[in-house]
């Protein structure tokens, strides 16, 4: 056929992909990805999987894939993961009861050690089995191993209020070397967070995975931490979800945080320190969409909320 019969003006102002995106939108989307690319290249981002993101095998995919790209175009991804409905679940095939007092579960020595199994035996074996199914970049391993994590005995505060809830530590102590030994071999790492009592050292306690992340990535000097979870970020007037807040400084989040519940206080409060200990930025984000870890990562959307220094936000 000659080109004269091609109508060329009708054939292509818009033709679709079969994804049904046309090829400007396309285009569109790696010219945005582009200055990101070059501006992470090489950093460090800390990812935190919360449990309740670990919504079905789909989702779980997707993230696999997310991590991959990260650590394909050149980003060193180091993953911690929650596991707290899957603990819960446990217990309750056990017969055994669960209490969380302010976001913290109480957790006694026969609690722990179904703490330790489940986080480090099932879900970060799951994560690891799902991010080396073509290539075997993964390699899992807890705050106790190669002394990455040091706590401490923490309580609860609810209502101003202290209360005991048992093994349940915060990260006082980071030696990140055991990671960064893994970045240097270009591994990604998958971290259950169980952490060595300081005062104790027989002893393992139980550590919030939010905190801990936090806590890692100010010691790698992380580019960015991400929290992944189960909803869209901070809505300030809780439940109400009319206004999601989208981007928040130090500032405004210290004068936040005492009235924020349980669930996302620990996210918020991980951000904080995370941000004012250096880390340019901090991310709460929703889990539960397919590949929204990209799409803040590497285009202009705003995705979730976003934790920044004073004078930046
Ligand atoms: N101000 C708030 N904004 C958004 N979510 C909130 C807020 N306060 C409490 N939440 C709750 O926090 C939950 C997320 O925390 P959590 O259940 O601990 O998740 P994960 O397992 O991902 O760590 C949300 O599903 C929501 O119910
Ligand atoms: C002290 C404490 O509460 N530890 C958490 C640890 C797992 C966790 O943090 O998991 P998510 O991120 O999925 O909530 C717990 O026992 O549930």
């Amino acid at each position: 056929m000659s080109a004269t019969h091609l109508a060329p003006a009708e054939r292509w102002t818009s033709p679709t992909c079969p994804d049904g995106l046309t090829p400007e939108q396309k285009a569109e989307v790696l010219i945005q990805a582009l200055p990101w690319l070059e501006r992470f290249a090489g950093g460090r981002v800390v990812i935190k999987y919360g449990g309740h993101a670990m919504v079905d095998e789909r989702l779980h995919r997707a993230f696999a894939e997310d991590v991959l790209f990260l650590h394909r175009v050149g980003m060193r991804p180091v993953v911690v993961h929650g596991g707290g409905p899957q603990i819960s679940r446990m217990l309750d095939r056990l017969g055994m009861t669960t209490e969380f007092r302010g976001g913290l579960r109480v957790t006694t020595p026969e609690v722990m050690d179904v703490v330790r199994m489940v986080l480090t035996g099932q879900v970060q074996r799951q994560l690891v089995g799902l991010l080396n199914a073509q290539v075997a970049h993964a390699v899992g391993i807890s705050g106790e191993d190669g002394g990455l994590f040091r706590a401490r005995r923490t309580g609860a505060v609810v209502d101003g209020e202290t209360f005991d809830v048992g093994l349940v530590g915060d990260v006082v102590v980071v030696n990140p070397q055991a990671v960064e030994d893994l970045l240097a071999g270009d591994r990604i790492p998958v971290i259950s967070t169980i952490a060595p009592d300081v005062d104790d050292p027989g002893r393992v306690l139980n550590v919030n995975a939010d905190t801990a992340a936090a806590a890692l990535a100010v010691a790698l000097g992380a580019r960015k931490l991400v929290i992944l979870t189960d909803v869209e970020g901070l809505y300030p007037r809780w439940p109400d979800r009319s206004s999601l807040l989208r981007r928040v400084s130090v500032s405004q989040l210290e004068a936040l945080l005492p009235a924020l519940q349980s669930g996302m206080a620990p996210k918020m409060a991980a951000c904080l320190r995370a941000v004012r200990e250096g880390v340019p930025q901090a991310h709460v984000i929703d889990g539960r969409h397919a590949h929204s870890m990209l799409v803040e990562i590497f285009t202009e959307e705003d995705m979730g909320t976003m934790v920044l220094p004073d004078g930046v936000a």
